[in-house]
């Protein structure tokens, strides 16, 4: 059977590496010292992320992927998306995140077996669905002949206020924080409070920092969201459709950093929002690098 994405334990005691089990850890080793990113799994050879985790000068056998069975994947390539360079609008806007996601694909140069070492698929790693692909047609229960990409994005991203989640790790436990997309009417609000970001201040014009690739969450209204720290970078923004996991954005940057090294200052404020690689408006770059994994996208 074509390995179901999107699906994981949903009984209450289920450990949390079973409920979560697309979510994986990217670990740069740099001489300036240890960074870590999210990522999440999409195929046996690939895992998602935000492409502001690596730098140009990054070479893959400092890059390694944690899968939440413990097992540690060596990196053959980076492929972070052609758009995203974050100098593009140096100096007024010092980091500029537009189209700010990667594909890490997983094997070992060095080994001369031809067969690339790949993510071993098991109750605490499997793949999340992606937008646009047969998977999760079948995810959202629709007739895989007919559904097209326009219907996968009417019915993820309905217009207004959409539930979703991302998951974070607070004392190596992971924890799911629920938030909610503004979408429609919702999203200029959303997207005016990037000018709070301290990085933003001499910025008049919010399309000039937010593009139309992101998706916004974050704030008080209408319910209180959960709020990103930086070592969720890259993670993955999801949908729970009726049990099965759909993968709608990347976390990219936030707007307030509410966190000192992962601890969560107790308050959220009505600012602090977060902005999301948008999957939806990066398909073709996305099907292009994965027409070879099995994925097949509609
Ligand atoms: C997820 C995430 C990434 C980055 Br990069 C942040 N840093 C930042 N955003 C704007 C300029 N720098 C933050 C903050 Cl702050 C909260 N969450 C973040």
């Amino acid at each position: 059977v074509i390995d179901m994405c999107g699906m994981a334990k949903q009984y209450n005691e289920a450990p949390h590496v079973e409920k979560n089990p697309w979510l994986a850890t990217i670990s740069v080793t740099r001489s300036s010292g240890l960074e870590k990113c999210k990522a999440a799994v999409i195929t046996p050879h690939f895992v998602l992320t935000a492409a502001h985790c690596f730098n140009i000068d990054d070479e893959v056998h400092q890059i390694k992927v944690l899968t939440n069975d413990g097992k540690r994947y060596a990196v053959t390539n980076v492929i972070s998306h052609p758009n995203y360079n974050v100098n593009a609008k140096k100096p007024k806007i010092a980091e500029f995140y537009d189209y700010d996601i990667a594909l890490v694909e997983i094997g070992d140069k060095n080994k001369r077996t031809i067969k690339k070492e790949k993510i071993e698929f098991n109750p605490k790693v499997r793949p999340i669905c992606i937008p646009c692909t047969e998977g999760t047609t079948r995810a959202l229960r629709k007739k895989v002949a007919q559904t097209t990409c326009d219907e996968h994005e009417a019915t993820l991203l309905k217009w207004g206020i959409v539930e979703a989640l991302f998951i974070t790790e607070e004392d190596n436990e992971l924890t799911r924080k629920d938030v909610t997309i503004k979408t429609g009417d919702q999203k200029p609000v959303c997207n005016r409070d990037a000018l709070k970001a301290p990085l933003y201040v001499n910025v008049t014009d919010v399309s000039e920092v937010v593009s139309d690739r992101f998706l916004c969450t974050g704030g008080t209204e209408p319910q209180v969201d959960a709020f990103t720290c930086k070592g969720d970078s890259g993670g993955p923004l999801v949908i729970n459709h009726r049990q099965r996991y759909i993968q709608v954005g990347v976390i990219s940057w936030g707007v307030a950093n509410l966190c000192i090294n992962m601890n969560r200052a107790s308050m959220t404020k009505p600012y602090a929002r977060d902005f999301h690689t948008n999957l939806f408006k990066v398909l073709p770059w996305l099907e292009s690098r994965l027409k070879d994994e099995g994925i097949s996208f509609l």
